[in-house]
C-alpha cells in the first residue's frame, strides 16, 4: 500500500516534469525517422509504437517515416537477388524497384500502421506515390547511375497536412513518384534522406532520427563520448577532423539539410533503448545528440 503511493507520486512527478515540453510542442511537427534495431526487435518496436502514439495524443503533428533496408535484403535474397551499393544507396534495377516497393509500402508500412491503430492511434499509411507525397527524379551522383534510385524535387505537404488535420500520424514509406523524362516511375529513395526533406518541407520543429549508437560520439568507439549537444555550425568540423565517418555523415548531412530548411532541432537518438523518444523529446537531460542552430 505504502509502496504504491511512492510510484504513484514518481508517476505524477513524470507526467508534471512533462508537462512543459508537452506545452511547447503541442499543434508543433515532429517528423520521426524510424528504422535499425527499434523496427525489428519486438519490444522496441512496441515502444516506438507507444511513443508515438502518446505523441499524437498530446497534440504533436507526428509523421513516421520508416526504413526498411533489412527487410528488402532479407526479400531480395529470398529471390536470388545481391544488392550493391554506391555511397550507401542502393543500386535499383527494376526487378529491385518492385522488392523496394512490395516491401515498404506493402509490408513493413502496413506493419506499422496495423499497431498504431491496435494501440490505440489512428494511423494512414502512405508512400511517395500516394496523392503525389514525394515526387521526384532519377539521382545521379558524379555520374554514377544508380538505377531507379530517386532523389526528392518536390513534396505535395498538403497529403500530410490532411491527414494531421484529421488527427491521422501520416506513416511515410519513401517509394517516390518520377516526373519528367521519369514520369510514372516508382523510384526508391534513402529514407533518412526523405524525413528530412519532409521536415524541412513541413517547417517541423524537429527531425528525428533513430539509429543504433547513442548519438554523435566523439569517439566512436567510446559509447561514454556521446556530445549532447552540437551548433549546426560545428557539424562540418567534426566531419573534417575525421569524428564522423561511414554511416553518421550522411546522417549528419540530413539533419543539416533540415536545420537549413527552417527545422528547428534535429536529434540522433538510440533507438536501441526501449521509449528513447519519450526520454528525448520529455526529458530536461534528452538521451541523444541535439543538433540546433
Ligand atoms: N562520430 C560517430 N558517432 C557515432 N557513430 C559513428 C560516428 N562515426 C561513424 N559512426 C558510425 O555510424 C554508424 C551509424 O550509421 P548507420 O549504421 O548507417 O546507421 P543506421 O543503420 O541506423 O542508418 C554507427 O554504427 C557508427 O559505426
Ligand atoms: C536508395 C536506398 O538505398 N533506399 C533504401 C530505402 C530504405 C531505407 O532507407 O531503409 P533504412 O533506413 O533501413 O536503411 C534501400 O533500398 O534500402
Amino acid at each position: 500500500m505504502h509502496e504504491s503511493r511512492i510510484n504513484n507520486h514518481d508517476r505524477a512527478e513524470t507526467l508534471i516534469h512533462a508537462l512543459p515540453y508537452i506545452q511547447k510542442y503541442m499543434g508543433k511537427t515532429m517528423v520521426v525517422k524510424y528504422g535499425g534495431n527499434a523496427m525489428i526487435n519486438g519490444e522496441l518496436k512496441a515502444a516506438v509504437i507507444q511513443d508515438v502514439v502518446l505523441m499524437a495524443c498530446v497534440g504533436i503533428r507526428t509523421v513516421l517515416v520508416h526504413g526498411g533496408g533489412p527487410e528488402i535484403e532479407a526479400m531480395l535474397k529470398k529471390t536470388g537477388k545481391e544488392s550493391r551499393f554506391v555511397q550507401g544507396l542502393r543500386y535499383t534495377d527494376a526487378e529491385t524497384m518492385e522488392i523496394v516497393q512490395m516491401v515498404l509500402a506493402g509490408k513493413v508500412n502496413k506493419d506499422i500502421v496495423s499497431l498504431i491503430q491496435q494501440a490505440g492511434g489512428k494511423a494512414l499509411g502512405l508512400c511517395g506515390i500516394d496523392g503525389g507525397l514525394l515526387q521526384g527524379r532519377r539521382y545521379s551522383s558524379g555520374g554514377e547511375d544508380l538505377g531507379l534510385v530517386g532523389e526528392i524535387t518536390r513534396i505535395n505537404t498538403e497529403v500530410l497536412d490532411t491527414a494531421l488535420d484529421r488527427g491521422y500520424v501520416p506513416v511515410v514509406s519513401t517509394v517516390a513518384l518520377g516526373t519528367g523524362d521519369d514520369a510514372g516511375q516508382a523510384l526508391n529513395v534513402n529514407a533518412d534522406t526523405a524525413a528530412a526533406q519532409i521536415a524541412a518541407a513541413m517547417h517541423a520543429e524537429k527531425l528525428v532520427l533513430m539509429t543504433d549508437v547513442r548519438g554523435i560520439l566523439r569517439n566512436v568507439d567510446d559509447p561514454d563520448s556521446l556530445i549532447k549537444e552540437i551548433s549546426r555550425a560545428e557539424l562540418d568540423g567534426l566531419k573534417r577532423e575525421g569524428i564522423v565517418s561511414k554511416g553518421m555523415i550522411p546522417k549528419v548531412d540530413c539533419c543539416r539539410t533540415a536545420l537549413d530548411g527552417g527545422v528547428n532541432r534535429a536529434h540522433i537518438i538510440d533507438g536501441r533503448v526501449p521509449h528513447t523518444l519519450l526520454i528525448e523529446l520529455f526529458t530536461d537531460e534528452g538521451i541523444g545528440t541535439m543538433i540546433k542552430d
